[in-house]
């Protein structure tokens, strides 16, 4: 089957884009896998489907990591998503709102990048006792759409991400879904730098959007910094989160800005 797809990029975390508003594909995980195979595909770290919405939001998002899993969501290809798909909508508009797993989502086009109107996080964790061997910092918890466990380090650059993101993906505090897992160290009050091993890539990535929430609001938890807090990441980007508190340690108005670009598209045969 000559399968047409689009290549993006959202902040260096990239995604492979299908149009499957006719319902007509009906990709394998070993298809979604193949297509994001860096070597033998096209090469992402997840694909994302457009279908048509069940529940009066515009599209309805199905999300997938490389290795062709479906995940909840996905925060930077939120971003690729809305870009994609306000440009399918009948009338041009500045936003476009679509289900996921994790609730229907907002994009809004701002200037040159997209914001996202998060779904609201829960299962904060402040400390889950976990620890793993040769990291010395307390792994944090809390879910922003997909899981993320944090651990504030001092030296980031020098921080072996794919092992200890392994060891705490894999570890039985979060089984049975696992976790993805984020390194963060701070730059200022208002502004962090982060790296981020992800589930279903098994490996770190140069962006994770909902990681980056997740980083962003456990360092408001740590140290009282007001939104908007900005976030550097591994491919050289800086995202800005914006927050409200509800209660005391809760989250409403959780955004997510930052670019989400065309890269190509093309036509592959699977
Ligand atoms: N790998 C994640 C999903 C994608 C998250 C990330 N790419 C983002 O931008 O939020 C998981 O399995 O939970």
């Amino acid at each position: 089957m000559l399968l047409h797809f689009y290549k993006m990029n959202g902040a260096g975390n990239d995604f492979v884009v299908v149009d499957n508003r006719d319902l007509s594909l009906n990709l394998s995980q070993d298809q979604i896998e193949h297509l994001c195979d860096r070597h033998r595909g096209v090469g992402a770290d997840g694909l994302l489907a457009v279908e048509p919405a069940e529940n009066g939001a515009d599209f309805k998002f199905r999300y997938y990591n490389a290795d062709g899993g479906e995940a909840e969501m996905c925060g930077n290809g939120a971003r690729c998503f809305g870009r994609f798909t306000a440009a399918l909508l009948d009338e041009p508009a500045e936003s476009v709102s679509f289900e996921t797993i994790a609730g229907t989502l907002t994009a809004e086009l701002v200037e040159d990048n997209i914001r996202i109107a998060m779904s609201e996080p829960f299962d904060l964790q402040l400390d889950t006792g976990a620890t793993v061997p040769g990291l010395d910092a307390p792994l944090r918890f809390i879910n922003t759409g997909v899981p993320h466990a944090v651990a504030f380090v001092d030296d980031l650059p020098a921080t072996d991400v794919v092992k200890h993101g392994a060891a705490i993906r894999f570890h039985e505090h979060f089984a049975p879904k696992g976790t993805n897992a984020n390194f963060a160290t701070v730059l200022s009050p208002d502004h962090i730098a982060i790296r981020t091993y992800e589930r279903g890539v098994e490996d770190e990535t140069l962006a994770c959007g909902t990681g980056m929430v997740a980083c962003a609001l456990m360092h408001h938890l740590l140290t009282g910094a007001p939104s908007p807090i900005k976030v550097d990441v591994k491919g050289g980007d800086t995202l800005e989160i914006g927050f409200e508190k509800d209660g005391e340690e809760g989250f409403k108005n959780v955004t997510l800005t930052g670019p989400a670009d065309f890269v190509f598209e093309g036509d592959i045969e699977i």
